[in-house]
């Protein structure tokens, strides 16, 4: 199976302290990954440096080959402002943008991909709503219709169950299961080791650094979730880099 996306001794990290180091390892193409580790362990800074929001302090970060617009990004409903005055519709239009360019217009063929996409989350009906009137739950449901109309070949999920309900996550984790099914590789930030057990092949465990990369009956063992734990609360948040490269890089 072709490498979809490799991590090169990477070292990732907020003014010049790191928070994800010294990563190695590899993501096949087609790979359904669950990226695992307690608070704080750095899943969301390697989502960032992944999608290339966040570039290394070292190392790189190789994706087969796509482009940045072709992996799909769900950043934690945290990081979004949903006080932001635009509607369902306009929200979910962005994922299309790779088509329609930045002030493209929206013509009858994109209306109806956004309907459909809205159709296959629940949310039809929704259109005119602005986003900060939706529940939690709605909310993760938008956000997986604009990864839909993305269409990538890779596909990044920062917790995207969190704090909703069974149903909503049953859809959801359909979703993703498709996804794989279509090939398309998908790794997914989770706290839930049952969702993880039942759904995930293959899991990352990380705190700060790998504690394990594998199978994920293999890698979720008692004795690597204890250790995790220990790593993340032994991590020193205010230490330098312990190596630096010339040029640190993001390649395709
Ligand atoms: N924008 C930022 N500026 C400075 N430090 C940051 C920033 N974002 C995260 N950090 C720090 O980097 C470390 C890793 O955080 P990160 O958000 O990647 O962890 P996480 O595994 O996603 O955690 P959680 O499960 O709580 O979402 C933490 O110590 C955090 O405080």
């Amino acid at each position: 199976m072709a490498t979809q996306l490799q991590f090169r001794d990477v070292t990732l990290g907020y003014d010049r302290h790191p928070a994800v180091h010294h990563l190695s390892g590899e993501v096949a193409s087609g790979a359904l990954v669950a990226l695992v580790g307690p608070n704080g362990a750095g899943k969301s800074t390697l989502f960032r440096g992944i999608v290339g929001i966040l570039k290394p302090l070292s190392g790189s970060i190789l994706t087969g080959g796509l482009d940045v617009r072709d992996i799909a990004y769900l950043p934690q409903t945290a990081d979004i402002d949903r006080s932001f005055p635009i509607s369902v519709f306009d929200f979910v239009s962005t994922g299309l943008w790779r088509l329609t360019g930045f002030f493209g217009g929206i013509g009858g063929p994109a209306r109806d991909k956004i309907a459909q996409a809205l159709a296959s989350v629940g949310l039809n009906g929704f259109e005119n709503r602005t986003i900060g009137t939706l529940s939690g739950g709605q909310m993760q449901r938008l956000l997986f219709a604009r990864v839909l109309l993305q269409d990538a070949r890779m596909i990044v999920l920062d917790e995207p169950f969190n704090a909703i309900d069974a149903k909503t996550s049953a859809d959801l984790l359909a979703l993703v299961r498709h996804w794989h099914g279509e090939k398309r590789t998908v790794i997914a930030a989770l706290h839930d080791m049952d969702v993880v057990r039942a759904n995930f092949p293959e899991t990352l465990l990380l705190a700060r650094g790998k504690v394990a990369w594998g199978a994920t009956t293999e890698v979720l063992t008692a004795e690597n979730l204890l250790q995790a734990r220990r790593m993340c609360e032994a991590f020193d948040d205010s230490a330098a880099p312990c190596a630096v490269d010339d040029m640190p890089s993001r390649a395709a």
